[in-house]
């Protein structure tokens, strides 16, 4: 794949994502960084220098180069993009709200995914038409190209997107189906997303993990052996399966930031208890209600944040008598606030969502 550096290129004029209310909050970014991308012919991707400017009133009227970019911006080749972040982990988010198949494949998405090759990206998120009486559906490919069934940093981005794409005014809530079934964001007055997550799987077979259920059929504080050395584990399932530790047998509390994740994760991720592999959140308790995490990713690897990550490890905190049910997880990017509530069961996650730039890809 051939790179090379063009000049900025201004695409504000052929997204319709671009209304004056976007453009007007997009300015108040700082430091905002504008890409664009263009792929010409099956093996080239060209990636333009990215500007940095302290308001996107700064970045006006800039040339527009190559020439194969104005020939194609109009043509069905051009893919407009949002990319926002939910405490770092970051999407690129498609406006699919015309058609319910994705408007990329897999192998593109983990192309536009790469962050060298292409935009950069732990994902590829389409907002499509409802079914079953939702308002949206949400779709996701993780940056290696496999389609996850959930993701909650990327509901929170969803819901900011459709907001601005339907130029929603406070707080509003709608429905978004999902791979884990029916999902709730509600955009809050301050901008935060709060999300009925729904309920949390624990059944083994339906995590998924071949680990015997160790408190009925749910996997909790189990033996797992990892590399020779033994884990304690509690799977629990947000509709993609996760797989949670507070360390080794018989060890010591885990220090998070002493981990060597990048050797540890794919371990976990591939490990032969987990038929569709797994995510995986190792954690160290602070306190009753504050909880500290680093992920590995199934299909992304290390990432700054998981929201359905953060609500799994929750739910395994209680299961295994280390937290309340209202607790604060410092992830790498920064907090969320989670809550499994006891009168209905669900999970609630409240945190952030930002749009960082807007782009087109030539396909
Ligand atoms: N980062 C996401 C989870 C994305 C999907 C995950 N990689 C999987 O394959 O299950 C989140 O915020 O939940």
């Amino acid at each position: 794949m051939e790179i090379a550096a063009v000049n900025t290129v201004s695409v504000a004029p052929q997204t319709r994502l671009l209304s004056k209310t976007f453009s007007r909050k997009l300015g108040s970014v700082s430091s905002l960084s504008l890409r664009s991308i263009e792929r010409v012919g099956s093996a080239r991707l060209r990636v333009s220098a990215a500007a940095s400017s302290s308001s996107m009133d700064a970045v006006t009227a800039e040339k527009i180069s190559p020439a194969s970019f104005l020939e194609n911006r109009e043509s069905k080749k051009v893919l407009h993009f949002v990319k926002y972040h939910g405490l770092g982990n970051d999407f690129i988010l498609v406006d699919n709200r015309d058609s319910s198949e994705p408007k990329i494949t897999q192998e593109q998405a983990a192309r536009l995914c790469d962050r060298n090759f292409g935009v950069g990206a732990d994902g590829v998120i389409f907002a499509m038409p409802g079914v079953n009486g939702a308002d949206y559906t949400m779709r996701i490919f993780n940056s290696d190209g496999s389609e996850p069934e959930m993701c909650g940093n990327g509901v929170r981005c969803f819901a900011r997107f459709i907001a601005e794409l339907e130029n929603l005014q406070g707080k509003h809530s709608f429905t978004m189906h999902t791979g884990a079934g029916l999902i709730v964001p509600e955009i809050q007055d301050d901008g935060q997303v709060k999300v009925d997550m729904g309920i949390p799987i624990l059944k083994a077979q339906d995590v998924p993990t071949k680990l015997p259920g160790t408190k009925g059929e749910a996997v909790v504080q189990a033996e797992l052996v990892v590399d020779g050395v033994t884990w304690n584990v509690t799977c629990v399932s947000m509709g993609n399966p996760h797989c949670i530790t507070f360390g080794t047998k018989g060890g010591p509390n885990l220090k998070v930031d002493d981990l060597n994740l990048q050797e540890i994760g794919p371990k976990f991720e591939h490990h032969e208890m987990f038929p569709a592999r797994t995510n995986t959140e190792f954690v160290e308790v602070l306190s009753r209600s504050h909880l500290k995490m680093r992920v590995w990713e199934r299909g992304a690897g290390a990432t700054l944040a998981c929201g359905t990550g953060a609500c799994a490890l929750v739910v395994a905190a209680v299961l295994e008598g280390r937290a309340n049910r209202k607790c604060t997880v410092d992830l790498p990017g920064g907090p969320l606030e989670i809550e499994w509530r006891q009168e209905d069961n669900h999970i609630y996650m409240t945190g952030p969502a930002e749009a960082v730039f807007y782009g087109s890809a030539l396909l």
